[in-house]
């Protein structure tokens, strides 16, 4: 059973520093002059000292000043800060977000040292243009906006060829792979091989956050043809033009495709993210025991709501152990909102013992509306959830959300539905109203009745909460795909709520200098200290129990004072801070488990001998951070 007090009171005191302090290794090299300065991997541009320029043949290729990398540094921030000076009377906000991604992607073909260290410094302001929102835009924009292939391609035309294919990847070493199918783009539905654009984002944040080395990190597409007849029909569109592939077809793809890469690189760890709910859980089921895998949106994403669920419980001023006793609404029953409520369940189950009991408070709806065991074909994944008839009282099966909202009474409505604006919906309420005249004293003679209507807000119902503050997670992302905005839940709701979304909002301004605080519930705070972690421990699977220690320690982090404030998750600033301690629990926590096979010179035992802290420390020591290394050319 978990240890509550523990749990809050082991905080150790955060640090908000970056890791900046090692001296660069130098970088073998096996190429010479104008080739290196189109490799992003090791050009400097201007940057290159003389005695480098003298040594690989770049004397004369570049203009004669060296411009150190802190120069550049300021001279690419100003060129950005005055393409966000000239575009913020422009109206066309998505134009202005791709213009922002295009700069920093041209930064990121030219010169990758460069690009990380500003990404890396200035994270708050890039990760909505290299993340979700505005990577959402970029998948749907792809065909028009591909310059540079970035990462590797395997489609079903590959079949047979996939074992050679990986050696045609330039690293040596690969420590983290991030692959979709494209069938599940955010909410954004099939988006095939333009979705590429999420691994690349991913794996930016894992560099970001994680310190992963760059030149570790491997994006894949997995082209299994698309249903997105639109794409079909785009004569610029970059995938294969047939129907997707299907079952053991399907399979057999994936099968080879792993086959090849662990054969290449038998310690890299595989991310599955944006697949379609049927291929997410079962690619979970087939995968999660042979090797060290996790899937993003059922497992990362039900690790950040934990956390946010926790956090919502100390903000309600109840201690941890009422959990169990939160009536928990999830809208959405796909790989997203089932992940969150099966780790939901587990957290219930560690606390109470009782596992049989630990999904009585929480109810599921789909787009057909409440989920019951009446639901003729229920998905299996969905069954664990599905109310009994003698559980739901007044509610039936389908009901609506508002039906459910008004009669539950929950302390949190959770989004994950992929649907823009599903909690907006208004409802007639009819008034009944009696007006009596009265002549005479108390001689009444005549009643008049009237029916008028009042529209209520959906969202509005959770002022009816059994919780003196009710929590509203829209958890979809991108923006225009949050169920609602931040400004329509502090409206309709009550200032007093707790608000998350999955793709920024701003604070919302109430006068009197009172604001709602808007919190980002994404998964970017538990993908990248789970990948690290499991990297940082050799673990040989990524466990249920890796999975919740991370999550235990992401709601940990957060301190009385914020959470009393409404601040369940911390400040992106602050997100490679994080990361190490995140990553320190599921190290720990694989060690706990017995799965850690060590990383490079640090051995299984070695891992098992380290305190907490050292532990910690471990895990930021091994973190890469954006200089420029000497170059060494190869004999
Ligand atoms: N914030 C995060 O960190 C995070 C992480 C993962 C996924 N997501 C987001 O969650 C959303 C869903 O992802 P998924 O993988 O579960 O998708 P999915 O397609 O597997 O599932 C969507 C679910 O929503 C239901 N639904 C559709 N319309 C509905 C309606 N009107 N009312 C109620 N339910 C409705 C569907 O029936 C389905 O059960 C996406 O927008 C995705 O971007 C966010």
């Amino acid at each position: 059973m978990w240890n509550l007090s523990r749990f809050v009171a082991s905080r150790p005191i955060r640090s908000r520093r970056c890791f900046t302090t090692m001296i660069p290794r130098p970088c073998i090299i096996h190429k010479r002059g104008d080739a290196i300065l189109h490799d992003p991997w090791i050009n400097k541009e201007t940057g290159f000292p003389l005695t480098e320029r003298n040594r690989l043949g770049l004397r004369g290729l570049l203009p004669p000043r060296v411009i150190s990398f802190e120069q550049q540094y300021v001279r690419f921030m100003e060129s950005y800060r005055s393409l966000e000076k000239n575009t913020q009377k422009e109206t066309d906000t998505s134009a202005v977000a791709l213009a922002k991604w295009r700069i920093l992607n041209r930064l990121h073909d030219r010169n990758e040292t460069l690009y990380y260290r500003v990404l890396i410094d200035n994270i708050k302001d890039f990760a909505p243009i290299i993340y979700t929102p505005t990577v959402g835009l970029v998948c749907q924009n792809y065909s028009g906006l591909f310059r540079r292939p970035r990462g590797m391609y395997f489609s079903a035309k590959d079949k047979g060829e996939m074992m050679s294919m990986v050696y045609n990847w330039p690293a040596e070493r690969v420590d983290m792979i991030v692959l979709t199918d494209g069938s599940r783009i955010l909410g954004l539905g099939d988006l095939g091989v333009h979705g590429i654009g999420i691994p690349i984002g991913k794996l930016d944040m894992y560099v970001a956050a994680a310190g992963l080395n760059p030149q570790r990190i491997l994006p894949v597409m997995l082209d299994v043809d698309t249903n997105n007849l639109k794409l079909i029909d785009n004569p610029l569109y970059l995938g294969l033009r047939q129907p997707r592939l299907e079952g053991e077809e399907y399979l057999s793809i994936i099968d080879e495709f792993i086959e090849a890469v662990l054969t290449r690189w038998p310690k890299a760890i595989i991310q599955f993210e944006d697949f379609q709910m049927k291929w997410a859980f079962e690619t979970l089921k087939r995968y999660r025991r042979r090797f060290c895998m996790f899937n993003d949106d059922v497992q990362g994403t039900a690790g950040v709501a934990l956390a946010g669920l926790l956090g919502t419980v100390r903000a309600q001023g109840r201690s941890l152990d009422h959990f169990p006793n939160q009536k928990i609404v999830v809208v959405g029953a796909g790989s997203a909102g089932l992940g969150v409520l099966s780790m939901a369940v587990q957290a219930v189950t560690k606390m109470t013992g009782k596992a049989e009991t630990a999904a009585q408070n929480f109810f599921l709806l789909d787009k057909d509306g409440l989920i019951t065991k009446e639901r003729k074909n229920l998905d299996p994944a969905a069954v664990p959830f599905a109310k009994a008839p003698g559980q739901i009282g007044e509610l039936r099966e389908g009901d609506s959300l508002l039906e459910v909202v008004r009669k539950v009474k929950p302390d949190v409505l959770l989004g994950l539905s992929g649907v823009g604006g599903v909690f907006n919906e208004e409802v007639e309420i009819p008034i009944f109203l009696y007006i009596t005249v009265i002549y005479n004293l108390l001689l009444v003679i005549r009643v008049e009745f009237i029916i008028t209507a009042y529209i209520l807000h959906c969202v509005e119902f959770m002022r009816e909460s059994g919780s003196s503050r009710p929590a509203i997670f829209a958890m979809s992302n991108p923006t225009m795909n949050a169920e609602c905005t931040a400004a329509e839940a502090f409206k309709y709701a009550g200032e007093n709520i707790v608000f998350a979304s999955g793709s920024p909002f701003e604070n919302v301004k109430f006068g009197k200098g009172k604001e709602g605080h808007v919190n980002q519930a994404n998964n970017m705070y538990l993908f990248p200290g789970i990948g690290l972690g499991a990297l940082l421990s050799g673990a040989s699977f990524v466990t249920d129990g890796m999975l919740q220690a991370a999550a235990e320690r992401l709601a940990s982090y957060m301190t009385e004072e914020e959470i009393q404030k409404g601040i369940l998750y911390p400040s992106i600033d602050c997100i490679r801070d994080i990361t190490a301690e995140v990553g320190a629990a599921v190290v720990r926590a694989a060690v706990a488990e017995e799965l850690a096979g060590g990383y490079l010179e640090v051995g299984p035992k070695h891992l098992a001998n380290m305190s907490e802290e050292e532990t910690v420390k471990y895990v930021r020591r091994n973190m890469w951070f954006p200089n420029y290394s000497p170059l060494v050319q190869h004999k």
